[in-house]
């Protein structure tokens, strides 16, 4: 990725060259801290090795019974569906088996979503790094009756991702299922690189190594210099806003096939380095749509936020017809490439106007060399943003408290969390 920290000098809040450059020394730090946990392979660190970690030839052996598959359908939540749902959203080719994924359990899209597949042309891939989410096992449970509703064999439409112990497991060599495992030290939302973000887009045929080489190439970039490495600069950069009063990061890619990428960025942003009272909110949102419903917010609310417009440097275009419509002539001629690029640098500009900073992300394009050093970069960004705020960066334990809290409800055991629901103070206006 190519990062300019312009738009975010000298705004309001904003960070100035000097105070980076004095920043740099505990970059520095930081990365002797992140090379070092990568040799050792630490937890959380030994995701950033993943480039030369892979066994893509293991990915393309599990995924390789189901060559004839219409449509993928994958069961899984968070880290086990960000990061494959990125790939399939933005390398969707036309003759590309269809990537769904069930990564919620609102019954009436469940039920639709079962009633329009081809349950016999389909792949259940089902991918959970603990076993234990409810979410995924109850949902797979469900995808497991339709298919034998549907008189299809579930145990030939079926491959699981998972550790190397825990329900999913057993349950992959009871009927001895096409299996892949999560990798050792790597946690979910760092996942994307890995098998359990590599499956689909085998099955997809899409071009794994190129993944792989983009991601490796980030891998050898990283130095001990925001200056000299594009991930450091923006996590650095985010880091040294957010102490300044940016609590709020909206992630505005100007591409419609990365609008998923920013759902990836929010889980990785907000799971690692909420923390302490600490952290970035991330925001999720579309270029050039969310310049008609967030842009009013970003300029003229509260000075809480800094925006990151991200888009690709080459993509097909479309001409916009000549027309002789009153108005509209400006238009025609150019296409919607050059409105979108324009869109991207007014409204770059229009943040910098009104003193709020912008991080300008670019890509080569949307392809997979590109889509494999954006994801790294961004992970070694967030590792690196939380060396800096000294925070645990890939643990998650305030998300256990619901968790109890719901198994309780459903009769799973005895957890006080669950009677902490009763409890709760309702003022109901009707
Ligand atoms: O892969 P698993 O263990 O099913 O977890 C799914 C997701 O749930 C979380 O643990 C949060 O509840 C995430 O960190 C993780 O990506």
């Amino acid at each position: 990725m190519h990062v300019d920290l312009g738009s975010s000098l000298d705004a309001t809040p904003g960070v100035s060259r000097a105070s980076l450059e004095r920043l740099d020394e505990q970059v520095a730090a930081a990365h002797e801290r992140i090379a070092a946990g990568r040799d050792a392979h630490e937890h959380g660190y030994e995701a950033l090795n993943l480039p030369s970690t892979v066994d893509l030839d293991a990915i393309r052996t599990a995924v390789a019974p189901f060559d004839d598959a219409e449509a993928v359908l994958t069961v899984g939540i968070g880290g086990s569906a960000l990061g494959a749902a990125t790939f399939a959203d933005a390398l969707a080719g036309p003759d590309d088996p269809d990537a769904y994924f069930l990564d919620n359990v609102d019954p009436e899209h469940v039920s639709r979503l079962l009633d329009s597949l081809p349950l016999d042309r389909t792949v259940l891939n089902v991918v959970s790094r603990s076993g234990t989410t409810a979410e995924t096992l109850a949902n797979f449970l469900v995808v497991r009756e339709s298919m034998a509703d549907a008189g299809v064999d579930w145990t030939d439409r079926t491959f699981v991702t998972t550790g190397e112990s825990g329900n999913l497991r057993s349950l992959a060599e009871k009927h001895d299922l096409p299996s892949l495992s999560v990798p050792d030290g790597v946690p979910g939302r760092f996942s994307a690189l890995s098998t359990v973000g590599l499956a689909v887009a085998a099955i997809q045929g899409h071009d794994l190594d190129a993944i792989r080489a983009g991601s490796a190439d980030a891998a050898g970039g990283l130095s001990g210099s925001l200056f000299e490495t594009p991930a450091y600069a923006y996590g650095a950069t985010t880091y040294a806003l957010a102490g300044r009063g940016a609590v709020t990061n909206a992630m505005m890619p100007y591409a419609e096939r990365l609008e998923t990428f920013a759902e990836w960025f929010a889980q990785l942003w907000a799971e690692s380095l909420g923390k302490d009272g600490l952290g970035q909110t991330p925001a999720r949102a579309l270029g050039a749509t969310d310049q008609h419903s967030q842009l009013q917010l970003y300029r003229a609310g509260p000075r809480d936020k800094l925006v990151t417009l991200v888009r690709p440097r080459d993509y097909s275009d479309r001409a916009i017809p000549e027309t002789d419509l009153d108005g509209l002539s400006y238009l025609g001629g150019s296409s919607l490439g050059d409105l979108l690029d324009a869109e991207f640098e007014a409204t770059e500009a229009s943040l910098v106007e009104s003193g709020v900073p912008a991080i300008r992300v670019e890509i080569d394009a949307v392809d997979e060399r590109s889509l494999g050093s954006l994801l790294y970069e961004m992970e070694a960004a967030c590792v690196l943003y939380g060396e800096l705020a000294a925070v645990s960066t890939f643990t998650q334990p305030a998300v256990e408290w619901g968790k109890n809290a719901a198994r309780g409800l459903l009769g799973g055991g005895d957890f006080e969390e669950a009677e902490a629901v009763d409890q709760r103070t309702s003022l109901v206006v009707e």
